[in-house]
């Protein structure tokens, strides 16, 4: 909408609708929204079709691979080599955006020309949107904060009051910047709007899907019950399993991270996650 609003043309694909060959006919841009589980398979999907050696792609989803950790942009990297590939995202829950609520993004590529044109094409009145050269780090606050959502979702869901959340949020950026740090990102750009401004957006908002999924849970619900009645997909479960997979070989403490994989899993409740979380050993602030 926002791109056809600007006045370019837009073809839109899903597995439901037009032939993928069709939509990806001499295209400048081929923007992917595909769930994460899916990344690997469309993004093959596309290799068999001719495109031009210019044609940028531009990934929105927030979300890691569970075989080899990577994210959505390093697979489309991996699999277009010489294409640019740019990196969509900020806090922008899409029903906001779709109401024409004012909103602010990121597009991130190690290619600058190629952000620049992905921000020509999505700016308007309504929606912000910055360039940065760090995709690796926007993609990762994206990606990251839908873990900390879920435990925001739970803090809210068992109303432990306005300094726990705060105190939760603070350290889940912590740890998001710990992860980050070894990951490769720059440390700033967890402090910009696909970092700490999509932290707030999610952990705050019942819009967020993650959020959702523990606000269910510390109201009793079965992880089952609550991804059946959920509408779409929160990306933050499968990205806890991945990112406690990593942590574990990298041996990176993500305590925050830890106890929400604990509760998914079934092994605790989540008032024994917050005890858990609160009883840890004391310890100076910052140590990343
Ligand atoms: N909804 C939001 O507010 C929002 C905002 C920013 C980013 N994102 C990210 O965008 C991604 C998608 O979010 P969503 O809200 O649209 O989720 P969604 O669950 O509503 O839609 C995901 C779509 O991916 C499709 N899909 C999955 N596997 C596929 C495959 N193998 N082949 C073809 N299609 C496949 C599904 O059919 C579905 O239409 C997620 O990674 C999410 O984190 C969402
Ligand atoms: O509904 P969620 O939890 O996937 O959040 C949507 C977006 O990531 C918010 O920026």
């Amino acid at each position: 909408n926002l791109a056809a609003a600007n006045g370019h043309q837009v073809r839109v694909w899903s597995r439901q609708g037009s032939q993928i060959e069709a939509v990806l006919k001499d295209v400048q841009i081929v923007l992917s929204a595909i769930s994460m589980i899916g990344v690997r398979d469309v993004a093959s999907q596309v290799q068999s079709f001719p495109l031009s050696p210019e044609t940028i792609f531009v990934t929105a989803t927030k979300g890691l691979d569970p075989q080899t950790t990577c994210t959505p942009s390093q697979i489309w990297q991996q699999i277009f080599p010489n294409h640019p590939v740019v990196v969509l995202s900020g806090p922008n829950l899409s029903k906001e955006i779709q109401m024409q609520l004012p909103a602010a993004t990121v597009v991130a590529s190690n290619i600058p020309t190629a952000a620049e044109v992905v921000q020509l094409v999505f700016s308007s009145h309504r929606f912000r949107v910055y360039t940065n050269p760090d995709p690796l780090g926007v993609e990762l606050g994206g990606t990251l904060k839908n873990v900390i959502a879920i435990a925001a979702g739970v803090c809210d869901g068992l109303q432990l009051g306005t300094n726990a959340k705060a105190a939760l949020v603070t350290r889940g950026l912590t740890e998001m910047v710990r992860i980050g740090n070894n990951w490769g990102a720059k440390m700033e750009t967890f402090y910009g709007l696909s970092g700490l401004g999509d932290l707030l957006a999610t952990c705050n908002s019942p819009l967020s899907r993650n959020y959702q999924v523990g606000y269910q849970l510390a109201g009793g619900k079965s992880l089952t019950e609550t991804l059946a009645n959920l509408q779409g997909t929160a990306e933050g479960v499968n990205t806890c399993r991945v990112l406690m997979q990593r942590a574990k070989q990298q041996n990176i403490a993500v305590p925050i991270t830890e106890q929400v994989y604990r509760l998914l899993q079934g092994e605790i409740t989540p008032r024994q996650a917050l005890d858990e979380l609160m009883l840890r050993d004391i310890k100076p602030e910052y140590n990343y």
